[in-house]
């Protein structure tokens, strides 16, 4: 039979959702929450689900093993995006998340690698330990301000790293224009954007942004992204050439690489990927973190508790007492496992494959459900609920190395997002208690976990009260602010 024969030559596709003409399932694709249907699916179909789209063919992956195996195992093939056409309007064409396999990209991550590896990442642990109580000082003095504590924490880690930042312009408007970069990203590359069409775009543009068509939100969201990564790099290309930049990626690498225009635009869009890179998805994470605490307080007293007995009242908790703090790298891990910041990746296959009797033709992208891994029920019993134990107690297997995805694209930043997230936590912790606000009349406002849409998996606007522990903590916040200010803010690796 043809059926037969297909399948001899190894052409079975793998079920999925029937699709009607021209449309395939777009129609039955959500428009928010898409990894929630994907699951569905995952259930329904099996290993590989199959989607049509117009224009593309997706097959989805909701389980570890899978993932695990064409990633990670068969990394090689799965290394790849697709061609994200809004996103490649918008600026972001040669930025190191979208970019296809090949040289260009290697070599980006090979720069990256310079400032993102294990000794330059440990080469930084003063650093971010010197900057915690800046940021805690920050959330002592305004703490409904929370969301933009955590953008500017970890902005300002970023920025150093990749700019080298005191002296080098405003950061203000430096983070600003980042800001806006990344809702252009997180617009262009969700998957209700570019899996159905460009239409649905519409729905994931950001309040400031007036209403246009796409010709002119490309144009907008283009020269957006340019300046963004534009203006911080030539600045310290200025000061390179003056003599006058402090050490940072972009300051060695315009002294160790070629000067040819190609390596010049790599390593912006590298640096722009260490700046981007982190605090969009560093904030996300801190929300949902700020939102467990306030629903579970035991949680969050069992967290403290730790911390008091291990670390003490005389100091705050820094980046090398991770060893030490079980429950709380647990609750870091149930953060990551209960909202990842990134539910899903997209991958495609450079040459054609096959998976246990399936066809994967060259070119077919293939989605990763991160969300849908970390909620499977029979991995993780209650997957809705905030359990950190589940880690700590009764050894679920580890929430990070799905969270941060895999293989050749696996999050170069991974090495400081976590000491970062886990120090920034451990702070908190021991310094403030996060508990449900209260509206005017007095009654409790239950924080929800609606998440907006967009590529970054963030919680919408919540209220939250942050208030310090003591008058112990906030006298230590102070202490150690001041201790801070004597320590040096440069980062060695880049001095040459
Ligand atoms: C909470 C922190 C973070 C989370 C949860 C996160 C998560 C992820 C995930 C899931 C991916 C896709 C991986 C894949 O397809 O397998 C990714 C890619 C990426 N991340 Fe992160 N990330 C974080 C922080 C950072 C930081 C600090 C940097 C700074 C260098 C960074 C830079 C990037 C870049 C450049 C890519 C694209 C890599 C590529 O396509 O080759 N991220 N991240």
């Amino acid at each position: 039979s043809l059926l037969g024969k297909l399948r001899r030559k190894g052409r079975h596709r793998p079920p999925g959702p029937k699709p009607l003409p021209f449309i395939g399932n777009a129609h039955q694709i959500p428009s928010k929450h898409e990894w929630i249907k994907f699951k569905e699916w995952g259930d329904m179909y099996g290993d590989l689900a199959k989607v049509e789209i117009p224009g593309d063919t997706l097959y989805l992956v909701n389980k570890r093993e899978v993932v695990n195996e064409l990633f990670e195992v068969r990394s090689a093939i799965y290394c790849s995006r697709p061609n994200l056409v809004m996103a490649g309007l918008s600026g972001w064409k040669n930025s190191i998340p979208t970019l296809g396999y090949g040289p260009r990209l290697r070599k980006s991550r090979m720069l990256l690698k310079k400032a993102m590896g294990p000794a330059a990442i440990r080469s930084y642990y003063p650093y971010i330990n010197r900057d915690v109580p800046f940021f805690l000082q920050n959330l002592l003095r305004t703490p409904e301000r929370f969301t933009e504590h955590f953008t500017r924490g970890a902005a300002r880690i970023a920025l150093k790293i990749a700019y080298g930042y005191e002296g080098v312009t405003e950061d203000e408007q430096i983070i600003q224009n980042g800001t806006r970069a990344m809702q252009v990203f997180s617009a262009t590359v969700a998957p209700g954007a570019w899996a159905v069409d460009t239409f649905p775009l519409l729905r994931y543009l950001p309040s400031w942004f007036p209403f246009a068509s796409f010709q002119k939100f490309a144009e907008r969201g283009k020269k957006i992204t340019d300046e963004a990564r534009n203006v911080p790099f030539y600045e310290v290309k200025k000061r390179v050439e003056s003599g006058t930049a402090d050490g940072s990626f972009t300051s060695m690498m315009l002294q160790t690489e070629k000067s040819d225009p190609e390596t010049e635009n790599i390593i912006t869009w590298a640096a722009f990927g260490i700046f981007t890179g982190q605090f969009d998805t560093t904030t996300a994470a801190l929300s949902w973190f700020t939102i467990a605490m306030a629903k579970y307080p035991d949680v969050q007293k069992k967290a403290q508790a730790e911390i008091d007995r291990v670390v003490g009242k005389a100091r705050l908790p820094e980046v090398a007492d991770r060893e030490s703090l079980p429950y709380v790298w647990a609750v870091m891990q149930e953060v990551f496992r209960w909202h990842p910041t990134i539910t899903m990746s997209p991958r495609t296959a450079i040459q054609d494959d096959e998976y246990h009797g399936y066809f994967i033709p060259a070119e077919t992208t293939i989605i990763a459900n991160f969300w849908a891994i970390l909620h499977d029920e029979s991995v993780y019993h209650d997957a809705d609920k905030f359990i950190p134990e589940r880690f700590c107690d009764e050894g679920a297997p580890d929430s990070l190395s799905v969270a941060f995805g895999f293989g050749r694209r696996i999050c170069p930043g991974i090495l400081i997002a976590h000491p970062h997230v886990f120090v920034t936590i451990a702070s908190i912790l021991a310094t403030f208690d996060i508990s449900k606000a209260r509206d005017d009349a007095g009654n409790v406002i239950e924080p929800g976990e609606d998440a907006t849409s967009g590529a970054i998996n963030f919680p919408k606007p919540f209220k939250v009260s942050i208030t310090p522990r003591s008058s112990e903590a906030v006298e230590l916040i102070r202490k150690s602010v001041e201790h801070s200010k004597t320590l040096p803010d440069r980062l060695e690796i880049f001095s040459m």
